[in-house]
């Protein structure tokens, strides 16, 4: 059975390779939606993704996912999409730093005309950063294409003080969760 991975995202490219996969990368094309809640935009996007892979190559596994970072509370609270230039780094970083927000991920499984969804989220909480922090981490481009506006896995894992939950999950593509999706579908690694 051919695995697809409906993703144009080196990270989750990375994180399926890791797991022992044998799959092929596939861009999907589909054009995320934003809704008010984190856990059904990471959904929706998810199932997206999956779905217009699978229209093209109903006979493979489809496998998909959608990472959101959302700051619960206060006025400024809410979902923080990707970094999409510099300037969204400084801002996203300015609301992040000194509290926790959530990472939420779907991950969508497509097989047979069926597309099962599921969810995982991690606590992430970011030290107060100094003004030149953010100005230099903005500049250094790491967080541009990122959600939230920071890599975990990269330099800004200087600025975290701790994590509840899977690490995968904030990187992308949240391992067990996807191993399980996987393997109900009937495929293993290797
Ligand atoms: C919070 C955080 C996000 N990210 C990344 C993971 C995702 O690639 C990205 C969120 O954007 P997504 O819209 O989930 O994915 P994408 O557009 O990069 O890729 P595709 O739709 O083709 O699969 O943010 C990190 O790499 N590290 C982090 O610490």
């Amino acid at each position: 059975m051919t695995l697809i991975l409906a993703s144009e995202s080196a990270r989750r490219v990375e994180l399926l390779r890791r797991a022992g996969y044998r799959f092929e990368a596939r861009r999907s094309g589909f054009p995320e939606v934003e809704l008010d809640d984190p856990r059904e935009t990471a959904l929706a996007n998810a199932r997206g993704k999956a779905g217009a892979v699978a229209a093209a190559s109903p006979e493979a596994v489809v496998l998909a996912a959608d990472t959101v970072v959302y700051l619960p509370g206060g006025p400024d609270g809410g979902i923080l999409g990707q970094a999409r230039r510099e300037e969204d780094v400084r801002r996203m970083l300015g609301l992040l730093q000194g509290r926790m927000h959530e990472v939420h991920s779907g991950v969508a499984v497509a097989a047979g005309g069926r597309i099962a969804v599921r969810h995982a989220v991690t606590e992430v909480r970011m030290r107060s950063l100094r003004a030149a922090e953010v100005e230099e981490y903005a500049r250094c481009g790491e967080g541009v294409g990122k959600a939230g506006g920071y890599a975990l896995q990269g330099r800004a894992a200087v600025f975290v003080e701790w994590i509840f939950g899977d690490y995968t999950n904030v990187v992308g593509l949240p391992l067990p969760l996807t191993v399980r999706m996987l393997r109900e579908n009937g495929i293993e690694p290797g």
